[in-house]
C-alpha cells in the first residue's frame, strides 16, 4: 500500500508538488499520468525517500520509506533505467543487488529468466545495452527481492511492442498476486491496457483520481488526459 497525505514540495520558488493526496491499495496497477514537469518524477522521489516534502507525507506499507529497514525487499523501484552502472554487466548488476538483499544466486538466474534477458545478453555490459534491455534488466533488479510495492517510472520506454506486452502481461501477474504497482508513463495506451486506476496530475495538483470508467465517461484515456490537462492550464493562466 502506497499513501500520500497532503504531500507539497518546492523548488526555488517552483511548486512541483501543491497538497498531493492518493492512495495505490494492494493487488492494483496505478497509471500515475501527467504532462512534461507535471510533478511525476518528484513525487516518486518523495515517496522513495529520495526528496524531502515541505509538508505532508508519502508512506509505503504504512511507514516512510527511509523507515522500512531493508526497502528493496519490500518495495521495487525503477526511477531511472539509465542510472544503471556502464561497466557491470546485467549478470553483475543482479548480483550485487542479490548479494545486498542477501538473495541466493540462483534468484539472478530466475530474474533474468523474469525479464527475458538471454545468459549471453546478461554477460555484456549495461552501457552496452539499448533502452530497452536497461528497461528490462532496471526491472529486474527491482523484481530481485520479490517485494510487495513495484514503484516505476517510465518502464516501458524504449521497449518494443514485444517488450511492451511482456511488461503488459508481468504488471498485471504482479497484481494478481497481490502485489502495489504505480507506474508513471506517458503511453496512455499501454497504460489504458494495464492499470486499473488511474491518478492524473497538472501543474503538481491532483486533477483526477479513479478508475479509468469514473474519469473516462466514454472519453478514451487521451482525450481524459487532454480535456483535464487543459483545464488546469486555464484555471493556471
Ligand atoms: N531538482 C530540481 N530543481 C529544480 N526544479 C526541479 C527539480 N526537479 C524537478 N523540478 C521542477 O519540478 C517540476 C516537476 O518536475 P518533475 O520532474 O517532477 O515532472 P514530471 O511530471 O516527472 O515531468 P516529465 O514527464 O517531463 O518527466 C518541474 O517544474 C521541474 O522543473
Amino acid at each position: 500500500m502506497i499513501e500520500f497525505s497532503h504531500v507539497t514540495k518546492d523548488f526555488r520558488g517552483t511548486r512541483a508538488l501543491d497538497d498531493v493526496s492518493f492512495t495505490v491499495a494492494p493487488g492494483s496497477v496505478t497509471g500515475f499520468l501527467g504532462p512534461n514537469g507535471a510533478g511525476k518524477s518528484t513525487a516518486l522521489r518523495v515517496l522513495t525517500g529520495l526528496s524531502r516534502p515541505a509538508s505532508g507525507s508519502a508512506t509505503v506499507l504504512g511507514r516512510p520509506y527511509a523507515d522500512l529497514g531493508c526497502p528493496a525487499l519490500l518495495v521495487g523501484t525503477l526511477l531511472d533505467a539509465g542510472a544503471l552502472h556502464p561497466g557491470r554487466t546485467g549478470r553483475e548488476v543482479l548480483t550485487l543487488g542479490a548479494m545486498t538483499l542477501g538473495l541466493p544466486r540462483s534468484r539472478v538466474d530466475e530474474v533474468l529468466d523474469l525479464v527475458g534477458l538471454t545468459r549471453t545478453e546478461s554477460r555484456r555490459t549495461a552501457g552496452g545495452y539499448s533502452l530497452g534491455m536497461r528497461q528490462r534488466l532496471g526491472i529486474g533488479h527491482a523484481l530481485l527481492g520479490r517485494p510487495r510495492v513495484l514503484v516505476l517510472d517510465e518502464p516501458a520506454n524504449g521497449l518494443d511492442p514485444q517488450g511492451i506486452r511482456w511488461m503488459r502481461e508481468l504488471l498485471g501477474d504482479l497484481a494478481a498476486s497481490g502485489c502495489a504497482v504505480l507506474l508513471s508513463s506517458h503511453l496512455l495506451h499501454e497504460v489504458e491496457q494495464v492499470a486499473d486506476r488511474i491518478v492524473m496530475i497538472g501543474r503538481g495538483r491532483v486533477l483526477a483520481d479513479g478508475t479509468l470508467d469514473e474519469l473516462g465517461r466514454g472519453r478514451s484515456l487521451e482525450q481524459t488526459f487532454l480535456d483535464l490537462t487543459a483545464d488546469a492550464d486555464r484555471s493556471a493562466a
